[in-house]
């Protein structure tokens, strides 16, 4: 099976160019290629990356299938962009054996649209206090390379350093969820002046940073990595600076959400709007974006959080905080980074492919678009002008804050080895939903 990408822009780049993808391969780059018996996409000047990588995704199963299964996520994270996905091991029953991470690589790779990745737990059931067995993750089928207690911080000092340890032996990344719970007791909004006017309990920066100063620290004494989910503070990415500035490997990304969103939203009550971290303030959100531009942070993860309808349409204390992702990234990060002058097409294939793929050591995906390498690609349009719509996306879920927002950039085709999996809106799985 072959494909014709006819007159693309390659990183966004000049002169239109055809793209040639034969078994799962680049074939050929070059102008008026033939096509042959391929099928052809007409580019139209539209922009060629490479398939985007999520460190940070939720996709439900096993355990709440009625938010968001492997398939309907599959579907999302391929409309999206993406051709690889990492599933946050909060599902219930957490993924804290091999069992459930095997089903997931598995039931990923059944469905076809995007390869499903499983994060195992660092501590069995969540729960902060004893190792799962990683190594046995590590060695299954669904070869785990990320562990996570993501949903949770994994607060104990000791459990941390030792699962650095253990992680820095097995080769393995540690993700962590930066919030330190006696700084966070009830707190469901970002603490400063709009949750303190609206009477909502408020999350000090401090609970984000103190964790991201202290991992750093351990990371640096076990001689091991350590990447930071969702950053949202300016404080965090100061710290980031000053611990690569010591020579600590430690990687962190930033949500479509937090580099577009600020706490001005909470305003109206509207649980949509809950999410951990919490939406932070301007400040915040322009730290995060120049901290993204300069590298400082690395990448963009969705933290793609599909809820029902009953657990996000109540009281703002009682929602459980999260919002959709994978379909919206790209658009975001373009109004976000690329308009405003922060990044450049090769930019934005280093925050969302290149550099995820880097950070977790994939070896297939985030690289370069030359012959002979793995057709993991996604096509652009810069120019769509389309409104979000949560009804309408692939998700079971519908609860996106950014429901009627019109955007600019869309993507329109992506590829995984070669093989379409969306095309204009339309996924392609290997089976049926
Ligand atoms: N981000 C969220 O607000 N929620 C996530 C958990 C998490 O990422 O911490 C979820 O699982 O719903
Ligand atoms: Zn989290
Ligand atoms: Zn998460």
């Amino acid at each position: 099976m072959s494909v014709l990408l006819k007159g693309v822009l390659v990183y966004g780049e000049e002169p239109a160019t055809d793209v040639l993808i034969d078994d799962g391969q680049i074939a050929s780059i070059g102008p008026d290629l033939d096509p042959g018996d391929a099928e052809v996409v007409e580019g139209h000047g539209q922009i060629l990356l490479p398939g985007f990588v999520d460190l940070h995704t939720h996709l439900r199963e096993p355990g709440r299938e009625d938010t968001e299964t492997i398939a309907t996520g599959s579907a999302a994270a391929a409309l999206g962009g993406y051709t690889a996905v990492f599933a946050m091991a909060n599902t219930s029953p957490v993924a804290d054996s091999v069992v459930i991470t095997d089903h997931v690589w598995r039931r990923g790779q059944e469905v076809g649209l995007v390869d499903v990745h499983p994060v195992g737990a660092i501590t069995v059931g969540l729960g902060g206090t004893q190792l799962a067995e990683m190594a046995t993750m590590a060695a299954g089928v669904g070869k785990v390379r990320m562990f996570s207690d993501d949903g949770k911080c994994v607060d104990d000092p000791l459990i941390m350093r030792r699962a650095l340890e253990y992680s820095s032996s097995l080769g393995v990344l540690i993700a962590q969820h930066a919030e330190e719970p006696r700084l966070t007791v009830n707190a469901i909004a970002h603490e400063g002046p709009t949750a303190a006017r609206l009477g909502l309990a408020g999350w000090p920066r401090a609970a984000e940073e103190s964790i991201v100063a202290r991992d750093a620290l351990l990371a640096r004494d076990a001689g091991a990595s350590v990447h930071i989910c969702h950053a949202s503070t300016a404080g965090t990415v100061e710290l980031l600076k000053w611990a690569r500035g010591q020579g600590i490997s430690i990687t962190a990304e930033v949500t479509p959400h937090h580099l577009l969103l600020d706490d001005s939203r909470l305003e109206t009550y509207d649980a949509i709007n809950k999410v951990n971290p919490p939406l932070r303030e301007a400040s915040d959100v322009d730290a995060l974006r120049r901290g993204l531009a300069d590298g400082t942070v690395d990448c963009v993860a969705t933290d793609h959080a599909p809820h029902a309808e009953q657990d996000k349409c109540c009281e703002f204390a009682q929602a459980k905080p999260g919002m959709l992702g994978l379909e919206t990234a790209l658009a975001i990060v373009v109004q976000t980074m690329v308009e405003p002058g922060l990044l450049d097409w090769r930019g934005v294939a280093r925050v969302m492919s290149e550099r995820p793929a880097q950070i977790v050591g994939l070896s297939d995906q985030g690289r370069p678009i030359e012959v002979g390498e793995t057709a993991n690609l996604v096509l652009v349009d810069p120019c769509a002008s389309w409104t979000v719509v949560g009804k309408k996306l692939a998700s079971i879920s519908d609860n996106t804050p950014f429901e009627s927002m019109t955007f600019s950039a869309k993507v329109t085709t992506t590829l995984l080895r070669g093989r379409i999996t969306a095309r204009d809106g339309v996924t392609r799985s290997k089976v049926g939903d």
